[in-house]
C-alpha cells in the first residue's frame, strides 16, 4: 500500500509537534524516520496509524483519503519499543489474538488460525516458543513475537516505533538483519522510527531526516549521507568536527557570512612532520574503539577541539603518539554551511583571504 502524507500538521495545546509534512511512500518501501528526541517522529507515525488526528492536511492510502478513518479501517500493524505482549497469554495465543477477536463471520477456523500462527513462528524463527509465556522470553525474542503478532492480521502497512530501542547492541544488530530479510520476503510497506543514524542508514531504502517537527531531507541512505542538504543533516548522520573561528582551513580561508566548517574525523589526516598545509595541534587524548583509533586534539591557532579517526594500521604508520605531542592536521574534505542550520556553501564561494603568514 502506498502512503501519501499531504501537508499534515499536529498541534498539542500551543506546541507544534509536526509542521506541514509532505511525504510520499511508494508500496513496499522500507522507510526510516530519523531524528533527535522530540523531532516529531512518533507523532508522525501515530498520525499515519490513525492514533492521532491531524489539525491540517490529509493522509491517503493508495490514493484514497483515510484522514477521517479509524485505526481499524487502516490495515496497519504495530510494533512498539516496549513489547506490548499480553503477559497472561502464551506466545501462540498472543500471535493468534488479532484473529481470535475478529467477529465470528470473519474469523478463520481454529485449524486455519493454528496454521497461520505456526507459519509466523517459522518466519520469526521461534517455533519452539509457542507454549511459553512472555516472561520466559528474552527481549529480542519478545520483539520477534511482537512482529509475528502484528503480521498475523496481514497488514498492508507495518509501523515500528524504535522496535529495538530497549535491546543490547549485539541483539539489535541481529534483529536489524532479520527485519530486513523479513521485509525482503513480505515486501509490506514499512515505516520505522529511530534516533540511531546507523540503524537508519543500514536498514532503510529511504531515510526521512526530521528536526523540530519538519522534514530536513528525504533520500536513500547514500544520498542523505553523501549529499546532505544542510548542516543539520550532515552533523546528525555521523561524527563531525565543527569549526567556527578563523582561519578555517589550511590558513587561506576565512569565516565570513556566518559560515561553519565541518569535517568528519575519518577525513582528518595527521602527520608528525609539518607539511605546507598542516595545522598544528596538540594531542589531548588517544583511545581505541575496536579496530579504530580516535585521537582528540586542540588547534594551536584557534584553540578549537577536534577529533581524528583512523584505522589501527594508519595509526601504526603514524608512529607512537603521546598526550601533549604536537601533530599536523590535514583537513581533507571540509564542507561549509551557512550557520548551524543553513544550506551548503560551495567551496569557491567561501571568501578567500590572505593569512598572516601570507600563504
Ligand atoms: N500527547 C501529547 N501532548 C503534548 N505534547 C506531545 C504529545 N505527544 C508528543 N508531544 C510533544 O511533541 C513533540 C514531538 O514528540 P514525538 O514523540 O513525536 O518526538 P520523537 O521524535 O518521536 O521523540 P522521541 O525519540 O523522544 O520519542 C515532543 O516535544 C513531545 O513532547
Amino acid at each position: 500500500m502506498s502512503i501519501h502524507v499531504d501537508g499534515v500538521s499536529k498541534v498539542f495545546g500551543t506546541f507544534s509537534a509536526v509542521k506541514n509534512i509532505h511525504l510520499k511512500i511508494p508500496t513496499g518501501d522500507f522507510v526510516a524516520l530519523l531524528g533527535p528526541s522530540g523531532s516529531g517522529k512518533t507523532t508522525l507515525l501515530r498520525l499515519i496509524a490513525g492514533l492521532e488526528h491531524p489539525n491540517t492536511g490529509k493522509i491517503l492510502f493508495n490514493g484514497v483519503d483515510f484522514t477521517n478513518k479509524t485505526v481499524k479501517d487502516r490495515k496497519v500493524g504495530f510494533v512498539f519499543q516496549h513489547y506490548a505482549l499480553f503477559k497472561h497469554m502464551t506466545v501462540f495465543d498472543n500471535i493468534a489474538f488479532g484473529l481470535n477477536v475478529r467477529p465470528r463471520k470473519l474469523r478463520p477456523s481454529k485449524q486455519e488460525i493454528k496454521e497461520k500462527v505456526m507459519e509466523l513462528l517459522q518466519l520469526v524463527k521461534l517455533e519452539e516458543t509457542a507454549n511459553r509465556y512472555p516472561s520466559q522470553l528474552s527481549g529480542g525474542q519478545k520483539q520477534r513475537i511482537a512482529l509475528a503478532r502484528a503480521l498475523a492480521v496481514e497488514p498492508e502497512v507495518l509501523l515500528l516505533d524504535e522496535p529495538f530501542g530497549a535491546l543490547d547492541a549485539k541483539v539489535r544488530q541481529e534483529l536489524r538483519q532479520w527485519l530486513r530479510e523479513i521485509h525482503q520476503k513480505l515486501k509490506i510497506t514499512t515505516i520505522f522510527v529511530t534516533h540511531d543514524q546507523e540503524e537508519a542508514l543500514e536498514m532503510a531504502d529511504t531515510v526521512v531526516v526530521m528536526n523540530q517537527g519538519k522534514i530536513e531531507q528525504i533520500g536513500s541512505p547514500r544520498e542523505v549521507y553523501e549529499q546532505p542538504k544542510n548542516a543539520f543533516v550532515y552533523s546528525f548522520l555521523g561524527r563531525v568536527n565543527e569549526f567556527h573561528s578563523q582561519p578555517i582551513v589550511n590558513g587561506s580561508y576565512t569565516n565570513q557570512n556566518n559560515t561553519v566548517a565541518y569535517i568528519r574525523p575519518n577525513e582528518v589526516g595527521l602527520s608528525k612532520s609539518n607539511s605546507e598545509k598542516g595545522i598544528a595541534a596538540k594531542v589531548t587524548h588517544i583511545h581505541t574503539i575496536g579496530a579504530a583509533v580516535r585521537i582528540q586534539l586542540i588547534r594551536l591557532d584557534t584553540n578549537e577541539f577536534f577529533e581524528a579517526e583512523m584505522t589501527a594500521e594508519q595509526y601504526k604508520k603514524l608512529g607512537a603518539v603521546e598526550n601533549g605531542e604536537i601533530l599536523f592536521a590535514d583537513f581533507k574534505n571540509i564542507v561549509y554551511f551557512e550557520g548551524n542550520e543553513g544550506s551548503i556553501v560551495p567551496f569557491d564561494k567561501v571568501s578567500k583571504i590572505k593569512t598572516a603568514s601570507g600563504s
